[in-house]
């Protein structure tokens, strides 16, 4: 949980600190005023690259060269400072941790378990299999942190390997005979963790899509990235000459996919870009609820613009299952009137105002509360 944040020329906010409430965080503002900056600067603290673009250049503030941000994360035992920051003049980048320099970032990313849903989050069912393949592996990572993440790379060692060799030709050694096993060992085990993962998340899938919607016959699959009823080994032997071909590797866990599907047809083909945007929330909802129930820790829940697509019953349920979940979840949107009638009265709310770049709390938000008794009466048409 996010004590305090700290943000210095992230786009247009030079200079600003926000002490967010431990569950909901509304940030307000007309377009360009820098909300969506806001989560950008919590999602560089956490995995310290933005999700808007891969490249640095564009986050840091036109007038400057470098941007920080700076966080003060409550853990049970205390608090923890984190700062990162992102140099345009080395390209460097500085991680610090409790006044260490961290080398990895993915040691950050376990300290700050981050979900995004935002327009670039609704192409994760319409999208390329890779974003189905980190959506996964999110999941994966951040639960068997210590088993994945060697085996991950193992296998990413055994896959460019065996690729080389197939692209210079040498298909007949020995050499690729043992890439071959390294690559296979390190997949089956993948191919287990990501399995067992997805069955624990189809169950809580079902029944956060159920408080959110009625889209029956909707069903999760998994594909592990080859044949079901033949071992890895079998379909790399039978598939040399096009892998060769190629140069490439066809079949494996880097082609592991989810199909998600309306009766025999593809969900995307079928739904309303309402319905994806449901169908999207439900995924990273279930992630968030069933990382809590594994790992008793919370992630924290980045939104960008939650009131678009979305008429007011499911933007109240939408609303309600994060206080259920009670993570802390930053929400950004034009009005703040869009999210009004949203908030149990327990539910610990502040609203920031943001304006040309600066973030002020707003001390009278003037949200009118759900009563209890009227929380998850929600008409589905
Ligand atoms: N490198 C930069 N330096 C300074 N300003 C920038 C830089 N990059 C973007 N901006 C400006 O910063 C603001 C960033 O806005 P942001 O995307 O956070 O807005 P928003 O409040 O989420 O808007 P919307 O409601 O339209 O999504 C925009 O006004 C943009 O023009």
């Amino acid at each position: 949980m996010i004590q305090q944040l700290t943000i210095t020329d992230i786009r247009n906010i030079v200079s600003a600190t926000l002490k967010p409430s431990p569950s909901m965080n509304v940030l307000y503002g007309l377009n360009g005023s820098g909300k969506t900056s806001v989560l950008e600067a919590i999602h560089i603290l956490g995995v310290a690259r933005s999700f808007r673009t891969s490249r640095i250049k564009p986050v840091i503030n036109r007038d400057s060269e470098v941007c920080t941000v700076f966080g003060r994360l409550g853990v049970t035992s205390g608090s923890v400072p984190i700062g990162v920051s992102r140099n345009l003049r080395d390209e460097s980048l500085q991680i610090r941790v409790s006044g260490e320099n961290l080398k990895s970032t993915s040691e950050l990313a376990r300290l700050l378990p981050l979900q995004v849903i935002n327009p670039d989050t609704f192409r994760l069912l319409e999208g390329s299999p890779k974003l189905r393949r980190n959506f996964i592996d999110w999941g994966v990572f951040h639960v068997k942190h210590q088993d994945f993440f060697p085996l991950w790379k193992r296998m990413q060692k055994a896959l460019k390997q065996r690729n080389s060799l197939l692209r210079h030709g040498r298909i007949n050694g020995s050499e690729l005979a043992s890439w071959n096993i390294e690559f296979e060992k390190a997949a089956n085990a993948i191919d287990l963790l990501r399995n067992e993962y997805i069955e624990r998340l189809i169950p809580v899938f079902n029944q956060v899509l159920s408080e959110l919607t009625d889209l029956e016959n909707l069903t999760i699959q998994y594909y592990r990235g080859w044949d079901k009823e033949r071992s890895l080994n079998e379909v790399l032997t039978s598939g040399l000459a096009r892998d060769a071909q190629s140069g490439y590797t066809h079949s494996g866990p880097q082609r592991a996919d989810l199909r998600i599907r309306m009766g025999k047809v593809s969900a995307v083909d079928v739904l309303s870009r309402g319905q994806l945007k449901l169908v999207v929330c439900a995924l990273k909802l279930a992630q968030g609820f069933l990382y809590k129930e594994l790992s008793s820790k919370q992630c924290i829940f980045l939104v960008d613009d939650l009131p678009s697509e979305l008429d007011i019953p499911h933007r109240l349920a939408l609303c309600q299952l994060f206080q259920k979940m009670s993570c802390q979840t930053f929400i950004t949107c034009v009005e703040k009137e869009a999210l009004g009638n949203c908030w149990l009265p327990e539910t610990e709310v502040k609203m920031f105002h943001v304006k040309h770049g600066q973030i002020a709390l707003d001390e009278n938000p003037g949200q009118q509360r759900i009563r209890r008794a009227e929380s998850l009466e929600i008409e589905h048409e």
